[in-house]
């Protein structure tokens, strides 16, 4: 399936509730009265397009439907494409011109923070990108375990430290094992909640400090993630959480099980942070990089026009022989780093010349043995680590305190020295992708973004 195709189809419900809500009101009338804009508001308002925006859209229409002298209803809904189109404006993708570029994930529980990250770091492997995920959100230990079987299934390393650790540890030792194996990418998860303001705001400032001292020069993004179906809730969320973090771009997720998808042009009009990906289902390739274009062509599109711009999509996957997801003409199969092969029930890549399957733990099994490992870990001292100095609470850096006497007075180099090794060998799974000559997925859309 093309990206089109995958946005119309994640966008079905917001589209048959807003385009199909408006044609009601603009068949209902044959003259165009305030009546006529009083319902119109109404329905966007209903769509979540919330209650400025909405306003907004009106007074602009009424604006131009003065300035061209239309007097049929019909013709309302190609301008309410295009002030949305306008409101819109351009995109701003992901920079990740500098290495390792950073991109730290916050967002309330449940947003999708997990399973953004998981598909985020499949996408750039797909582009053959260099990840490593720190998981600073070590608030409980069954993010830090999640959080591992998607990177599992994405195929890039992982640095974790024990439950109750400090978050600043971890991103310290990730920076340093980024650097010393020249990763593409850091993405780091964190304990981003909401519900203690100042708690959150420390806690970001401390690990933002840890990344200006490690990797100062590179590439930062800030996505905030937040769940669509709450829809003006997550408006307000966004609110909040810009007075906390300086956000660079949010991640909406499940805008395929809703029918509030109105609020990407409220969080773009009222907040003007842009929206840089969407979540559209539950699988490793359910996120797509935001283009404002194919949204609002999406959402205005007929029946008709879909099929032919699906069409065209079909056409240049069979002139190219794959599409952005990297499938080929058979639907399992899909070509990464030009090796060919299928993503099996897991969401892992198995190469068709592979006598057998990886093995992934499965999800049941997995949480069963990381309780053992967490039972380990309860007998290790919680809090202990002091920013600049303690090293104890990192798993990965155990072994470093070994050799790490020459280290002592060096505050933050202190961190972890044999973490590399040690990591490595946690994801051995993990096969190291080439470089990939085509360009990749949010270059493509977003030009010369990534550092291909
Ligand atoms: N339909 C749909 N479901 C999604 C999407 N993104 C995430 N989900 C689901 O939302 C639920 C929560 O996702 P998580 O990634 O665990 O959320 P989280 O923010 O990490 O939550 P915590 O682990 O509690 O911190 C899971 O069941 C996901 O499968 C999406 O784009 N579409």
């Amino acid at each position: 399936m093309g990206l089109f195709s995958k946005i119309a189809s994640g966008l079905r419900k917001t589209k048959d509730f807003l385009f199909g809500g408006i044609q009601r009101v603009l068949n209902s009338f044959t003259v165009i009265d305030e009546e006529l804009f009083d319902q119109l508001e109404e329905q966007m308002i209903m769509s979540d397009i919330g209650v400025e925006t909405s306003e907004e859209i009106c007074d602009r229409l009424r604006k131009k439907i003065k300035e061209r002298g239309i007097t049929d209803p019909k013709e309302i809904m190609g301008l309410i494409h295009e002030v949305i189109s306008e409101i819109m404006g351009d995109d701003t993708g992901l920079d990740l011109t500098v290495s390792p570029a950073v991109i730290m994930v916050i967002g309330v529980n449940g947003a999708g923070k997990t399973t953004t990250i998981g598909k985020m770091c499949h996408q750039f492997r797909q582009e053959g990108k260099k990840v490593l995920v720190a998981a600073a959100d070590t608030f409980r230990a069954a993010a830090i375990d999640q959080l591992e079987v998607w990177t599992q299934r994405a195929g890039v390393d992982i640095v974790k430290h024990a439950e109750g650790s400090d978050p600043g540890a971890v991103v310290y030792d990730a920076l340093e094992a980024a650097k010393a194996r020249e990763c593409d990418v850091v993405v780091i998860d964190t304990a981003g909640r909401l519900h203690n303001k100042k708690n959150l705001m420390e806690e970001l400032k401390k690990i933002n400090r840890i990344i200006d001292n490690k990797a100062g020069d590179c590439s930062r993004e800030v996505l905030l993630v937040l769940d669509a179906t709450t829809g003006q809730n997550a408006v307000n969320q966004a609110k909040l959480f810009s007075e906390t973090a300086p956000i660079t771009g949010i991640v909406l997720t499940k805008l395929d099980g809703t029918a509030k998808g109105g609020i990407v042009i409220s969080i773009k009009n009222e907040l003007g942070i842009p929206v840089k990906l969407i979540g559209v289902g539950e699988k490793i390739d359910d996120l797509q990089p935001f283009d404002s274009n194919m949204f609002v062509d999406a959402l205005f599109a007929t029946p008709e026009q879909i099929e032919q711009l699906e069409e065209t999509e079909e056409t240049e996957e069979e002139e190219y022989g794959y599409d952005d997801a990297g499938e080929t003409e058979d639907d399992n199969t899909v070509e990464v780093d030009g090796v060919k092969g299928y993503y099996n029930e897991y969401g892992a890549f198995v190469a068709y010349e592979d006598e057998e399957e990886p093995e992934y733990v499965e999800e049941e099994d997995y949480e069963e043995e990381s309780d053992g490992e967490e039972a380990e870990t309860d007998d290790e001292p919680e809090d202990t680590y002091d920013e600049d100095t303690e090293t104890e609470d990192s798993e990965l850096t155990e072994e470093s305190d070994e050799d790490s006497g020459e280290d002592d007075s060096d505050d933050e180099e202190a961190y972890d020295e044999a973490e590399d090794e040690e990591a490595e060998e946690e994801t051995e799974a993990a096969p190291e992708p080439e470089k990939k000559k085509k360009r990749g997925f949010f270059s493509r859309l977003f030009g010369g973004k990534d550092n291909d």
